[in-house]
């Protein structure tokens, strides 16, 4: 007998379609909850903790998210934990509890792209799939996964890439770490995990902009600066910018801001090689952190969640160099 800590936290998995207007939205109550009771050899013990549609999750959320999973699985003995969520940010709740959760059973999310009542659904099928993921011993110590049409993914690679297709959740240069169907889960892979962050607040201002061809410096402009603890850039290529943007920066950095690259590219990673005005080579002599292959909204997550410790160039370097 398995015991399993299933937190429901709301997304379509957890929403209706109202027949006469086609409206997907989410109802009084989660129609899985009262669903999931009997599953052979799995004792559930489920929470609705929220019944949010994904975007309105904010970190402060996900902290409670990690602080829910840490009292609860010591009181529930458990050996393992699903979380359903809204897809539209479910890579970044992932991302957050993988940063910071050090646990070795298995912590799995899972969604839906179509609500409850429509034709064909999806969620009922990916939380049995994902209930199995969390109650079989090969992914312990695995990181936390997210399993979505039969595909097992680390939180860290995962992003959603297609806005209606619930073959969504890909893994864009690694691929999915295995699979999980009637004959079982099967890992294919392994992750390279995460040295777990501290994180106990949320009081960092972290900003994410996206590049693009003839960019000035009027977005950066328009904030006001001196609340800005952290900024991430998804620049251009392997990390290059307008060269219109670069006084700003400079002004930025000299007063600290942190600034971390990454690439509006989703395969690759970011590298100090073009030496031309806003090339990679001087962002990385300004003081820019290049991030190791993250997308924008992950290494957001990771510079706010690394500010509240520390502010150590040195340290910043270090965590994202992995
Ligand atoms: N498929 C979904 O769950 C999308 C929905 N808008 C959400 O993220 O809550």
């Amino acid at each position: 007998m398995k015991n399993i800590l299933l937190i429901h936290t709301g997304g379509t998995i957890a929403m209706q379609e109202d027949e006469k207007t086609g409206e997907v939205k989410p109802g009084t109550k989660n129609p899985l909850v009262d669903y999931m009771k009997a599953i052979p050899n799995t004792n559930i013990v489920t929470t609705e903790l929220f019944h949010l549609p994904s975007p309105h999750i904010t970190p402060i959320h996900m902290l409670q998210i990690k602080n829910y999973i840490e009292t609860y699985i010591k009181a529930y003995n458990c050996d393992g934990v699903v979380i359903t969520h809204g897809t539209d940010t479910l890579e970044e709740t992932a991302f957050f509890l993988d940063l910071t959760l050090s646990l070795s059973i298995p912590v799995v999310l899972t969604g839906a792209m179509r609500s409850t009542n429509e034709l064909g659904s999806d969620g009922l099928y990916n939380l049995l799939s994902a209930i199995k993921v969390a109650t079989s011993d090969k992914a312990r110590n695995m990181g936390v996964l997210v399993v979505m049409n039969d595909e097992i993914h680390t939180a860290e690679n995962v992003t959603k890439t297609h806005t209606s297709n619930i073959a969504t959740f890909q893994s864009p240069q690694y691929g999915p770490i295995g699979i999980v169907n009637k004959g079982g889960v099967f890992f294919h892979h392994k992750p390279v995990l995460n040295k777990p962050l501290h994180v106990a607040r949320l009081n960092k201002s972290v900003l994410l902009l996206k590049a693009f061809a003839g960019m000035d410096d009027t977005l950066l402009q328009a904030i006001d600066q001196n609340r800005l603890d952290g900024l991430v850039i998804e620049a251009l290529g392997q990390g290059n910018l307008p060269p219109m943007l670069l006084p700003c920066l400079k002004d930025l950095l000299n007063k600290g801001v942190p600034i971390v690259l990454v690439s509006r590219c989703f395969n690759g990673i970011v590298q100090d090689i073009y030496g031309y005005e806003g090339g990679g080579r001087q962002l990385k002599e300004l003081g820019m952190i290049f991030s190791n292959g993250l997308n924008g909204q992950k290494a957001r997550l990771k510079l706010m969640i690394a500010l509240e410790t520390t502010a150590d160039r040195n340290k910043l370097d270090e965590i994202f160099s992995v």
